[in-house]
């Protein structure tokens, strides 16, 4: 992951990525079969040294890493001070958007590398579909995100991608003609289909009954993780504002309601937990840390499976789109740029790092543009 804490709010340069730095993507030839193949491997091989604590994040310390982790609740300030620093930030965020640009503004030139392809939908949960807010348990996305989800649904094959638990999306979402995947893609259930051996699927049924593959690649460590889940409940107990979130295959500890004077103390107990246990690592999102478990298996590679299990892969007539504002979202990104395969789209209202391609600023555009893609399928079919 290379996303970096940076002093100023303007991004630093990447690696050279394509040859566009104003949006024209055009090296997102035709869709290339040669994008990384899965490796069966999936147990990482474990560092001599295991990461500290935060360590997917470049950043002085993993204080400095847990208070730059999300872009929400800034304060507001009526006094010049702040209006200069909001103008600041909002050339910085126009600046940024050169190289990130709207995925509205561009919708045209997405839907041209589009023509005569399908697209497959992938989408993030929280910050994508339901704003950021301050308990996890009632981060609800609007019915007319609901619907606008249900109506794109009806055109493109449309996954859901959280790092929650499968049923907890689920629940959150309500939508059956999905598919869905929980656990950072941990835990995936996908139309039965004959996939490659490299997964191993068991079949079950969903809410409606129905035949599925269930993909668990991380099924060994549930004990592991309820046990953690238990240790942390009681490790946090009396930190105010602190809540713990059994996401099945992974653990959130959020500390976004927590006082920032004890958010030290939260780390440094969390990452002493976590060295107790060296097949589990810790990482970080928005205002939550997250233990999961050593493997070589991320949001990317649930796209692929995905892609895999919908009979999607080996053919250059998809086009696959990632819509996502986390740090976890960026190993998806990664897996279309660096295939060549299809684009990422970062929501994110303030300028930060990414291997999208375009960027949409928070939800409400995110909406937006999943109407727009139904429109143009709608007008799409009429032309043909
Ligand atoms: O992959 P996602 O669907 O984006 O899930 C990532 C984490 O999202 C949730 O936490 C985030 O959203 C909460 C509600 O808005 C917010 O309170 C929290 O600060 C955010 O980090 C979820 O609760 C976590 O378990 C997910 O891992």
């Amino acid at each position: 992951m290379d996303l970096k804490s940076n002093t100023s709010p303007v991004v630093t340069d990447p690696a050279p990525m394509t040859q566009s730095r104003l949006g024209i993507h055009s090296t997102l030839m035709p869709y290339s079969p040669a994008g990384p193949a899965f490796s069966p491997t999936l147990f990482l091989t474990i560092p001599r040294k295991k990461p500290g604590i935060l360590d997917d994040v470049r950043s002085n310390t993993w204080l400095d890493a847990m208070k730059s982790s999300s872009p929400t609740h800034r304060k507001k300030s009526k006094d010049s001070t702040a209006e200069i620093s909001a103008n600041e930030n909002d050339l910085a965020y126009r600046i940024w958007m050169l190289k990130y640009p709207s995925a509205l503004s561009s919708f045209e030139q997405i839907t041209n590398y589009a023509i005569g392809k399908r697209i497959a939908l992938f989408l993030d949960y929280d910050g994508t579909l339901s704003p950021i807010v301050d308990d996890p348990d009632r981060a609800f996305m609007s019915s007319a995100m609901r619907a606008a989800v249900k109506n794109v649904a009806k055109y493109l094959p449309t996954a859901i991608i959280s790092g929650r638990s499968r049923d907890k999306v689920y629940d959150f979402v309500g939508l059956a003609e999905l598919y869905y995947a929980g656990s950072h893609g941990m835990d995936i259930m996908s139309p039965v289909r004959s996939i490659s051996d490299d997964y191993s699927c068991l079949r079950s049924t969903d809410k409606q009954g129905k035949e599925v593959n269930l993909f668990q690649p991380a099924s060994e460590f549930l004990p592991m993780i309820d046990e953690v889940f238990i240790s942390l409940v009681e490790l946090t107990k009396d930190i105010t504002g602190a809540k713990v979130e059994n996401n099945k295959f992974c653990v959130s500890v959020h500390y976004r309601n927590v006082d920032e004077k004890s958010w030290s103390t939260i780390g440094e107990s969390v990452d002493e937990l976590v060295k107790r246990y060296p097949r589990l690592r810790l990482t970080h999102g928005r205002k939550v840390l997250e233990v999961r478990p050593v493997l070589n298996w991320d949001k990317g590679k649930a796209v692929e499976f995905l892609l895999e299990s919908l009979g999607l892969n080996n053919c250059d007539d998809v086009l696959p789109i990632y819509i996502g504002d986390d740090r976890t979202d960026e190993d998806a990104f990664k897996v279309l740029r660096e295939g060549n395969k299809g684009y990422g789209i970062l929501v994110s209202s303030a300028p930060k790092e990414s291997s999208a391609f375009y960027s949409l600023r928070d939800p409400s555009e995110v909406m937006e543009f999943l109407k727009c893609l139904v429109s143009w399928k709608k007008s799409s079919a009429c032309n043909n």
